[in-house]
């Protein structure tokens, strides 16, 4: 039996995802979304020299020790002063707000002493200095945030700032579940013999909630052909731009799923991949929906998804993929197969860095241990294992 490569797998994966589909968000629901288009400044920021500091503005060559300024008005945040700042005079000004023409430096009010119209400062002046300069944080034209940028709140402050009411962003894609199984049932359910609590399509709907538009839950199909051909079809006729399966893509006499697959018309790009968990995966498409067969195995389901339909919906959102990591073994790791391995590993903090701590269990049934895994450790085929300190290759599970 040939198992295709990896990386071959992806490779065959992302040139199937089509190309970004812009689209336009409000501000409020842009956290988390992916621009397509950069972000422009269309002013310039602060708009006017601004004050850095509540005190008074003047010009920076009239303040002399033990001689007195005219304070001849105000310039707060919002009402500028209107007039100029002449020789022997001085504006009370506000943080934030305009510097009077004429003046050129602020000296804050804790250096300042005021008695009626006149005021005397404790400290020189320093040219230019408390004055926030026009255009200082960006200037018109400047390009504030790249296409592809996922947007955090520190985004979303530019892109307020910067006066975009709206930002252009990738359209997400709409992702169906599908699990399949005669022995499942949902989380909650009173367990009947022989019975399993479904759980691939939770952990799936949580893993790709931040890539997708919606994420539909077909719900459980048992494994007979008829009933997952109608409720495939279903599935199907919602016009999802991504459906993902789990279970029944083994050989045994109850795995079904690609058989059904191909009755429905998707044409299969490739089955069964060189790695350890998640042998069985299947991929094609039916139309424009890109379909993942997925294995039953709950570690086997997650991992495929981190490894291949996570890089898809980046290249969909137009996110470049993330750098893989690189950190010490915090303990050896045994001997891998023919296959590669992606394993678990916990992420541990310390005081020389951050290393990893490979977790022994391989079952891809343990989803235990899964929960305790903050990265998989990519294993490469063949490899002889490595002692701890060794630098090996890892991805981060919560990386977008
Ligand atoms: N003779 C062979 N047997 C198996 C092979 C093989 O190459 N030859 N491959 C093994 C590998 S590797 C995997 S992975 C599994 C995958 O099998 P299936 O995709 O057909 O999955 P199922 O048989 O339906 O289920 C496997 C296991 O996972 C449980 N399961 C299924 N769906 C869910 C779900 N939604 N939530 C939680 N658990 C689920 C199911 O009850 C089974 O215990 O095949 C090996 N066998
Ligand atoms: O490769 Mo299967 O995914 O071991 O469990």
């Amino acid at each position: 039996m040939t198992l295709l490569p990896v990386d071959e797998a992806l490779k065959a994966i992302l040139a199937r995802v089509p190309a970004v589909t812009p689209e336009t968000t409000p501000l409020t629901d842009a956290l988390g979304r992916v621009l397509t288009s950069a972000l422009i400044a269309t002013h310039d920021q602060p708009p006017f020299n601004a004050s850095a500091m509540d005190g008074y503005a003047m010009r920076a060559a009239d303040v002399v020790e033990g001689h007195a300024l005219r304070v001849i008005g105000m310039s707060q945040a919002g009402t500028a002063f209107d007039g100029t700042v002449s020789a022997g005079e001085a504006v009370r000004i506000f943080t934030g707000a305009p510097l009077p023409s004429g003046a050129d430096t602020v000296i804050m009010q804790e250096e300042a002493q005021r008695d009626s119209d006149f005021v005397r400062f404790t400290a020189p002046a320093r040219l230019g200095h408390s004055i926030r300069p026009k255009g200082n944080d960006f200037a018109t034209g400047q390009a504030l945030l790249e296409p592809g940028t996922l947007l955090t709140p520190m985004h979303i402050a530019v892109a307020a700032a910067a006066n975009h009411a709206e930002l252009t962003v990738a359209r997400r894609p709409r992702i169906g579940l599908v699990a399949t199984g005669n022995e499942l049932v949902v989380p909650g359910t009173p367990l009947g013999p022989d019975q399993i609590v479904g759980s691939n399509s939770f952990a799936l709907a949580a893993l790709l909630k931040p890539y997708a538009e919606t994420i539909t839950d077909h719900g459980i199909i048992g494994d007979d052909i008829d009933l997952l051909r109608t409720r495939l079809a279903e599935a199907f006729a919602s016009e999802p731009d991504v459906l993902i399966t789990t279970g029944g893509a083994s050989v045994g006499e109850h795995d079904l799923v690609q058989d059904v697959l191909k009755d429905l018309g998707v044409s299969l790009d490739f089955w069964r991949i060189n790695m350890r968990p998640g042998k069985p995966l299947m991929f094609g498409m039916r139309g424009k929906t890109l379909v993942f067969g997925l294995p039953g195995n709950p570690v086997s389901a997650l991992v495929t998804a981190i490894v291949f339909i996570k890089p898809a919906l980046r290249a969909w959102l137009g996110y470049a993929e993330p750098p893989h990591w690189h950190l010490p073994l915090a303990a050896p790791t045994p001997p891998n197969t023919a296959r590669r391995h992606f394993m678990r590993a916990q992420l541990v903090h310390s005081t020389s860095g951050p290393t990893l701590l490979p977790i022994a269990q391989t079952d891809s049934g343990h989803t235990s241990s899964l929960s305790k895994a903050d990265m998989l450790i990519t294993q490469p085929e063949h490899d002889s294992g490595q002692g701890a300190g060794a630098i090996v290759e890892a991805l981060s599970i919560d990386a977008f």
